[in-house]
């Protein structure tokens, strides 16, 4: 059974755990306690794999991007960076945790493929008081070459559920990916300390 761990990013009231909520049940729910660190648990099956989901949805109320980034970037496989399409200010937000996100992966994993993320702008169904348009939210996926997709947690699930498969599909290739690169580092190096104990010894036989 694979364990896939995600956290959820990005400021208070663009919709983190309505998104989430939304993915989890196919519910709609208004109002969360947005006091407090909360993780989410489920088991799904995708691709006909047995998954242990886990999503991390930290409090973000009254703290700065920098803060909300030092617990979930080491912890998680996978991030959702979330904003609200009327609100620019949760873009500008987003677009600096992108940027942690990558600069802070960078720092701890050395030439390791970069992490899964996706870019979910939220409350579409707010498109009268747009402030961000999909065009903006396009671009700044492909800059930092994550998915994306612009949603409204209140009205539909479909999307939602899309891009959360697609986002868990990539961290279990991600993580295949960094068990074989460890398997393959781990026999170089036991292959080279045969060589080295051995090899040489057989020469001189
Ligand atoms: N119109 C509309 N409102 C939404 C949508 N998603 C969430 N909301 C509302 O936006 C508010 C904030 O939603 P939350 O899910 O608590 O947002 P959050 O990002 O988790 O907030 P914090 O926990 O405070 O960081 C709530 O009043 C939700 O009902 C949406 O798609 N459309």
């Amino acid at each position: 059974m694979n364990d896939i761990k995600l956290a959820l990013l990005g400021s208070e009231g663009a919709g983190k755990s309505a998104v989430l909520v939304r993915f989890l049940t196919k519910r709609f729910i208004g109002e969360y306690a947005s006091n407090t660190n909360s993780l989410y648990r489920k088991r799904l099956s995708i691709d006909g794999r047995q998954l242990n989901l886990e999503v991390f949805d930290p409090c973000s109320q009254g703290t700065e991007a920098r803060c909300i980034l030092e617990e979930p970037v080491d912890w998680a496989d996978g991030f959702v960076v979330v904003y609200n399409i009327s609100d620019r200010t949760s873009f500008i937000n987003a677009e600096n945790i992108l940027q942690q996100i990558r600069e802070t992966r960078i720092e701890n994993c050395k030439g390791e493929v970069e992490v899964p993320v996706c870019l979910v702008g939220n409350k579409q169904d707010l498109c009268h008081a747009r402030q961000v348009c999909e065009e903006e939210g396009r671009s700044l996926a492909q800059e930092n070459r994550c998915l994306f997709q612009e949603v409204s947690a209140a009205e539909s699930y479909q999307e939602i559920a899309n891009l959360f498969t697609q986002l868990i599909r990539q961290v279990m290739e991600h993580l295949k990916y960094r068990a074989d690169r460890r398997r393959y580092s781990s026999s170089k190096s036991m292959a080279k300390l045969i060589n080295n104990m051995f090899g040489k010894r057989r020469k001189s036989v």
